[in-house]
C-alpha cells in the first residue's frame, strides 16, 4: 500500500519508508520535513492509511495560508456569540479530525500565541473552543509539516522550542527530488498512468535523459504538473529532448511574456497555456498589493471554471495546495457556484 502511494526507488525512499512503518506502529507525533512539492503530504496520507485509523477522517490544515485571526477558531472551533461574526458553534478541525488524522501543514508558520495552545493540546488531549469553558477531549494523531529549517526558526525566536520537541518525536526527512534523480522516470510513469482521458505521450532515451540531469527546483510537484504539460501538448507522441527543454521552458517563463508557440511532435503548433498579463497602468494611487491581489483573484477565477469548479484540480492547476486555495477563495470572497453560473 505504502509503496502503491509513495513512488520511488531510491535508497532515500527506502529510508522515508521504513520510518514510516515505524510511525504507522507508533501513535507519537511525526514530523515531515523537507522542500515544498517534495511528498510531505504523501507521507502523512500514507501513515494515516496504514494506519489503524485508516477509516477515520485525514484532514489537512495549512497554518501558513489562514489569517492570523482565524486560525485558533478554525483548529479549535468557537461558540457562538465568542466573537463579531462568530453566530453560531463552530467545530475546529481538531474536533472534525477525531479518531482520524490531522495533517498540519507548514507548522513553522504558526503564530506563537497559537504554539503555546498546540503544545497544550498535545499534552493534554483536550482542546478548548475559542469561548468555550469546557476542556473536550480529541483522539487526534498529528502529522505535522514544514519546509523551514525550525532549528534556525527556535534560534529567530519565531518557534518554541518545547512544541519542537514535542512534534519531533518521530521525524521523517522528505529529500527533494535532486536528491534523487533516479526516481524520475518511475514518478514520470506514475503520473502519465493518471491521466486516462487522453492518450499518453511517450518520452525517448535523451528525453529521460534530459529530464534526469534536470534540478527540480519546485520538485515532485513541478515534475508532475510537467507531465500535465506533456499530456496536453504531445499527446500520443514521442517526445523528445528538445521538447522536453520547450516544455521546461513554458514553466520558467514570468506572466508577463507573450504567448508562445510550441512546435508539437507532429510539427503543428500550440500555444503555450501562460497568461498574458498586461502591464500595470501605474496612475496615481496605483497600488502594488492591490494589483497583486486583483490579478491574484483572477488567476483563481479563470482556474476554478477551467476545472469545472472542481477545486483540487484547479489548486493543481495554479500549483498550491488545496488547502491554500480554499483559503484564497475565502478571502478573496469567491464563491464557485457563482462563477461557475456566470
Ligand atoms: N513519492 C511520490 N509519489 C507520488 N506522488 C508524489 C510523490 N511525492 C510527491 N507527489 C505528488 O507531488 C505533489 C506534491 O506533493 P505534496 O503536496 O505531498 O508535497 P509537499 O511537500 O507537502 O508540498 P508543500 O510543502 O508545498 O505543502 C502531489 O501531487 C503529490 O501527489
Amino acid at each position: 500500500m505504502i509503496s502503491e502511494m509513495l513512488v520511488g526507488r531510491s535508497e532515500a525512499i527506502a529510508s522515508v519508508r521504513t520510518m514510516i512503518r515505524f510511525a504507522v506502529k507508533a501513535t507519537t507525533t511525526v514530523l515531515v520535513t523537507g522542500p515544498s512539492g517534495s511528498g510531505k503530504e504523501v507521507v502523512a496520507r500514507s501513515i494515516h492509511q496504514e494506519s489503524d485509523r485508516a477509516d477515520g477522517p485525514f484532514l489537512a490544515i495549512n497554518s501558513g495560508a489562514i489569517p492570523s485571526e482565524l486560525i485558533e477558531s478554525e483548529l479549535f472551533g468557537h461558540e457562538g456569540g465568542s466573537f463579531t461574526g462568530a453566530t453560531s458553534r463552530h467545530l475546529g478541525i481538531f474536533e472534525q479530525a477525531d479518531g482520524g488524522t490531522l495533517f498540519l501543514d507548514e507548522v513553522g508558520e504558526m503564530p506563537l500565541s497559537l504554539q503555546v495552545k498546540l503544545l497544550r493540546v498535545l499534552e493534554e488531549g483536550t482542546i478548548r473552543r475559542v469561548g468555550g469553558r469546557e476542556d473536550i477531549k480529541v483522539d487526534v494523531r498529528i502529522v505535522a509539516a514544514t519546509n523551514r529549517d525550525l532549528k534556525l526558526e527556535i534560534g529567530a525566536g519565531r518557534f518554541r522550542e518545547d512544541l519542537f520537541y514535542r512534534l519531533c518525536v518521530l521525524p521523517i526527512r522528505m529529500p527533494s527530488l535532486g536528491e534523487r534523480r533516479e526516481d524520475v522516470a518511475l514518478l514520470i510513469e506514475h503520473f502519465l498512468k493518471q491521466n486516462d482521458k487522453v492518450e499518453a505521450p511517450s518520452f525517448s532515451a535523451d528525453a529521460l535523459d534530459r529530464l534526469a540531469a534536470y534540478g527540480w527546483p519546485g520538485n515532485v510537484r513541478e515534475l508532475r504538473n510537467l507531465v500535465e504539460r506533456a499530456t496536453i501538448f504531445f499527446s500520443g507522441q514521442q517526445i523528445v529532448a528538445k521538447e522536453v527543454d520547450l516544455l521546461l521552458d513554458i514553466a520558467s517563463q514570468t506572466a508577463n511574456v507573450a504567448p508562445n508557440a510550441v512546435t508539437t511532435a507532429e510539427g503543428g503548433t500550440v500555444e503555450s497555456a501562460q497568461p498574458v498579463a498586461s502591464a500595470p497602468i501605474f496612475e496615481n494611487g496605483f497600488s502594488l498589493q492591490r494589483h497583486m491581489q486583483e490579478e491574484e483573484r483572477r488567476l483563481i477565477v479563470d482556474a476554478l471554471v477551467e476545472c469545472g469548479g472542481v477545486i483540487a484540480k484547479a489548486a493543481r492547476m495554479v500549483d498550491v495546495q488545496r488547502t491554500t486555495f480554499v483559503e484564497k477563495m475565502r478571502r478573496h470572497g469567491i464563491n464557485r457556484d457563482d462563477q461557475l453560473a456566470a
